[in-house]
């Protein structure tokens, strides 16, 4: 879509008020150099009626031209401040495989640079609006002035343009250039904040980051907008030195050939000049536009969900209270990658029953977090079915399907609000109550429904990420390698009595873990091997998986 489109698309009565003030601006601008030519210069001996007339004719210009002006910035920024609404909105909608599949770089850049190029647009926009209602009534009145006069304008302005069209293809071409080199540098800031310390400890590393991912990236962005800068330099120059020419050829056919009289020709001077302040302004508007134009297209590549109104409404939990959850013939490829095949998981099999605690185990890239992605429904089976209580899992249902599950993956990420699974607060003795038996309650406590602190060591953030799911009050808790990082006492207090504690509420648990100490807390062991699911259902074998491993190590 266009940036006009965009803009009409959603307020079509602002903008149609915005054309309508802007031409009549316009046309009072050409009014005001007709009146100067007609009759200040005519001069005579109601010289004050006519200034009085004059004064009014520029309030009238001063009026209309600002609220035109106020009408679309106001216009423009609404409009940017709802695209960000809906960007923000469309990627809280969109399944997570599609935001991996663009990464998070691209989505900073697109939700940063995107939204700021579109921004700048919106500002230049009025100019431009005004220039080409300007250049519109500017011409009809030379057209009625002199029409030959007024042809050989027209001839010459469109020459002008299209000698430009050559040096919009280059700005074009070096601004989609500079877009993708938003995309990369994002990347080098997000590794320089994401591997700080990697490269504080490792000096050499980041000295070739620097030069070599960096600064590369860097080098080619100033290249590339510093060539579009010149070309846009270059053509609002061209633009300015035809201008000035033009009124040189006007004045040669006026007075040198007698197409005119030389009073005609000053007034198609001054229009002209008139018009070149926009003419320049609309060039050097150019680059932006144009950025703009790859940002909406670079928007509409991220494939997001669409909007919808009832995007955000918190679901109800329709699905409560199931009995069984199946996966029946479940299966997943990760894309190819450099031609060779991505990881396949599946067909799984298994039905989980209601208040069952599950240990799922297996080697390191098996595959047990893309089976948790699958159970969850944050990963869209290829083939197969998640079936509830015998019906299957729709795209209709998937979200309220999602919405059974609180999880602790193990690249969590901790918010400090505290909300129950239905979105309503939680009760301050609830919160303290977890806090005390996580062991944290010295460490943080509630205020005003958020946690008052969150920078804790890893193990400590776990605890509170696992506080935060089970405050939730889900019917099913994922926890993705939870013990991993807790100290042996609280990992066998993990295991021994807060997993009891939480299955004696009802709820289900899956628990993916390596702790092979404890697999014989669970009620089912499961093992993940090259993608294929298979249960171990009886406790030799799962002593002998024990024993295997402890040989192995
Ligand atoms: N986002 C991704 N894109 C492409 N392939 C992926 C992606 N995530 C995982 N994989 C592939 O899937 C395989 C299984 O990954 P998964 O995270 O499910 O393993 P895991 O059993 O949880 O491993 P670990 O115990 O190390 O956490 C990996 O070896 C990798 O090849």
């Amino acid at each position: 879509m266009t940036l006009m489109g965009l803009l009409f698309s959603s307020r079509k009565k602002a903008f149609a008020a915005v054309a309508v003030l802007s031409v009549l601006s316009a046309v009072l601008s050409v009014a005001v150099l007709a009146f100067i030519s007609q009759r200040l210069l005519a001069g005579g001996a109601d010289l004050p009626v006519v200034l009085l007339q004059f004064v009014l004719l520029l309030v009238a210009l001063f009026v209309t031209a600002t609220l035109a002006q106020v009408t679309l910035h106001v216009l423009g920024h609404r409009m940017v401040y709802g695209l960000r609404r809906d960007l923000v909105r469309r990627v809280l909608a969109t399944d997570i495989e599609q935001l991996e599949k663009v990464g998070g770089p691209h989505l900073l850049a697109a939700l940063s640079t995107d939204l700021r190029n579109l921004t700048i647009a919106f500002v230049h926009l009025p100019e431009l609006v005004y220039g080409a209602a300007l250049s519109v009534a500017a011409l009809g009145w030379l057209a009625w002035l002199a029409p030959g006069l007024f042809v050989v304008t027209v001839v010459w302005l469109l020459a002008t343009a299209v000698m430009g069209v050559w040096l919009v293809g280059r700005i074009n071409f070096h601004i989609g250039k500079v877009r993708e080199g938003d995309d990369h540098l994002y990347q080098d800031y997000q590794a320089m904040i994401d591997g700080r310390k990697e490269l504080a400890l490792n000096r050499p590393r980041a000295a070739r980051f620097f030069d070599e991912e960096f600064d590369g990236h860097a080098r080619a962005y100033r290249d590339h907008v510093t060539r579009a800068d010149i070309y846009n330099g270059l053509a609002g120059n061209m633009a300015n030195v035809l201008v000035l020419a033009l009124i040189g050829v006007l004045f040669y056919l006026a007075v040198g050939q007698g197409w005119a009289d030389a009073n005609t020709a000053s007034i198609f001077a001054l229009t002209i000049l008139l018009l070149r302040t926009p003419l320049i302004g609309a060039v050097a508007a150019l680059p932006t536009l144009l950025s703009a134009r790859v940002s909406l297209r670079k928007l509409a590549g991220l494939q997001l969900a669409a909007d919808s109104a009832d995007l955000l409404q918190s679901t109800s939990n329709t699905l409560s209270g199931f009995s069984t959850l199946s996966l029946q013939g479940v299966c997943y490829h990760y894309p190819e990658q450099d031609g060779a095949p991505g990881f396949a998981v599946g067909p799984l099999d298994i039905t989980i029953r209601r208040g069952e605690l599950i240990f799922v185990q297996g080697g390191n890239g098996s595959g047990k977090s893309t089976f948790a992605r699958l159970l969850t429904g944050l990963y869209r089976p290829q083939q197969g079915e998640l079936i509830v209580d015998g019906e299957p899992v729709t795209e209709s249902t998937r979200v309220a399907f999602r919405q059974l599950f609180s999880s602790v993956f193990t690249d969590f990420h901790l918010f400090s609000r505290l909300l129950k699974g239905d979105g309503t607060d939680v009760a301050s003795a609830d919160v303290d109550a977890w806090l005390a038996t996580l062991g944290m309650q010295h460490k943080v406590r509630e205020q005003d429904g958020r946690l008052s602190d969150i920078r804790f060591s890893q193990g400590q953030r776990k605890r509170l990420a696992l506080l935060m799911a089970v405050v939730e009050s889900r019917d099913c808790l994922l926890l993705d390698e939870w013990a991993a990082d807790q100290d042996p006492q609280f990992r066998q207090f993990f295991y021994l009595d807060l997993l009891p504690r939480l299955q004696a509420t009802g709820k289900t648990i899956i628990a993916i873990t390596h702790d092979d100490h404890y697999f014989d807390r669970a009620d089912r062991l499961l093992k993940m091997d090259a993608g294929r699911l298979q249960e171990i259902d009886d406790l030799s074998a799962r002593e002998s998986v024990q024993v295997l491993r402890e040989a192995s190590l």
